[in-house]
């Protein structure tokens, strides 16, 4: 069993700099988009075994030090009994908002092992296979909030904000549901074996500081001290585009900070402390010819030396146009420049 990753993670001395990608499964790897041929996204998700298996595809091809269950930050809010479908091109699409204290009152919270066993039972499967940890996930609640006020994917977020200042009995007692789920479904995951937690908050970038801390914050941190009294795995908080909210994301309570590649990694992990830090390579890096990509690695390893722990990662998903051979350059280059034996 090779656990840099959780030595890293409890910001522990590493023998080298374990790696692993956001996105690392999915459609720029041609195995995968076998796989996806078959069958639908959703129906990728909910399939323990075809699961299990995109899940390891990255894995076992580039040598990455974690591997992420497959599924999506979504999946659970399908289990509040939303109508949930991804479209080809456009992403997700709720086709009901949650926009009334009624469609609030309609959201189920629901039970993780009669609700999502899948996601479960993908887990348990994984830990079968898997020589390297495996890292559970879910989305925020901020986040999973923009999705089901706005019906799917959005830029500014109008029918969120809307409702944050205009309604906001509304709006926080949407965010209390969506946090209870979200904690009772990454406990549910603990349970099952996975050896650390990620919380994704894609859009908190877009908030203003004050408004984060309104708005965003107190349910990151719910969620965070429920499951400190249920588990000891690590827990990855990324704030995507948080650089102006570091004097905040620090409070929460994670164990590692997650950051875009706004932020030089070393002044991110001067200001997180006693944190240790995961990040944070801009996704299109990957298109550098081969020597400027590693020199990028190489500035980024030196960069972050002083952290209390480091995990390299890219600053958000990698794209589904990334040539795969780009993916196993840049993580040879971690491994061979942090001196892995
Ligand atoms: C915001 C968000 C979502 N999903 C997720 C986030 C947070 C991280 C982030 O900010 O990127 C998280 C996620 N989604 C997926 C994973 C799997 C694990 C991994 O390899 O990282 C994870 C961790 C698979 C996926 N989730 C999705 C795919 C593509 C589905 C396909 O095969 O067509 C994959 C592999 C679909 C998805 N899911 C979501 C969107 C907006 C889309 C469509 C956009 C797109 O098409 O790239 C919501």
């Amino acid at each position: 069993m090779n656990d840099t990753f959780l030595q890293a993670c409890r910001g522990e001395r590493t023998a080298y700099t374990p790696v692993w990608f956001m996105r690392q499964a999915g459609r720029y790897l041609p195995q995968y988009q076998k796989v996806r041929g078959q069958v639908s996204f959703l129906e990728l998700c909910k399939t323990p075994e075809l699961a299990t298996e995109v899940t390891l595809q990255p894995v076992d091809l580039f040598g990455f030090d974690a591997a992420i269950l497959f599924s999506d930050i979504l999946i659970p809010m399908e289990a509040m009994r939303l109508s949930l479908e991804f479209h080809e091109g456009r992403g997700p699409i709720f086709a009901d908002p949650v926009r009334s204290q009624k469609a609030v009152d309609d959201l189920v919270v629901p039970v993780p092992e009669e609700a999502v066993p899948f996601v479960l039972e993908t887990i348990r499967l994984l830990r079968r296979e898997l020589r390297v940890p495996l890292i559970g996930f879910a989305g925020a609640p901020f986040t999973l909030a923009t999705y089901l006020i706005e019906g799917g994917s959005s830029k500014v977020f109008l029918n969120t904000k809307k409702m944050m200042f205009r309604e906001p009995r509304l709006y926080h007692n949407l965010m209390a549901k969506i946090t209870a789920c979200t904690s009772a479904y990454l406990q549910a995951q603990a349970r099952a074996g996975a050896q650390a937690l990620q919380l994704f908050d894609s859009w908190v970038g877009i908030l203003a500081p004050c408004d984060y801390e309104e708005f965003a914050l107190p349910y990151v941190r719910s969620i965070i001290t429920d499951l400190r009294a249920t588990t000891d795995v690590p827990i990855i908080y990324f704030a995507n585009n948080g650089a102006t909210l570091t004097r905040m994301t620090t409070t929460v309570g994670a164990d590692v900070l997650g950051f875009d590649w706004r932020l030089p990694i070393g002044e991110a992990a001067a200001r997180s402390g006693r944190h240790a830090v995961q990040g944070n390579l801009d996704p299109l890096a990957l298109f550098l010819p081969k020597e400027r990509l590693e020199e990028r690695i190489h500035a980024m390893l030196t960069d972050a030396r002083d952290a209390r722990g480091y995990i390299f990662n890219l600053g958000h998903g990698i794209l589904p146009e990334t040539p795969p051979e780009q993916v196993r350059i840049a993580v040879e280059a971690v491994h061979r420049f942090s001196g892995k034996p």
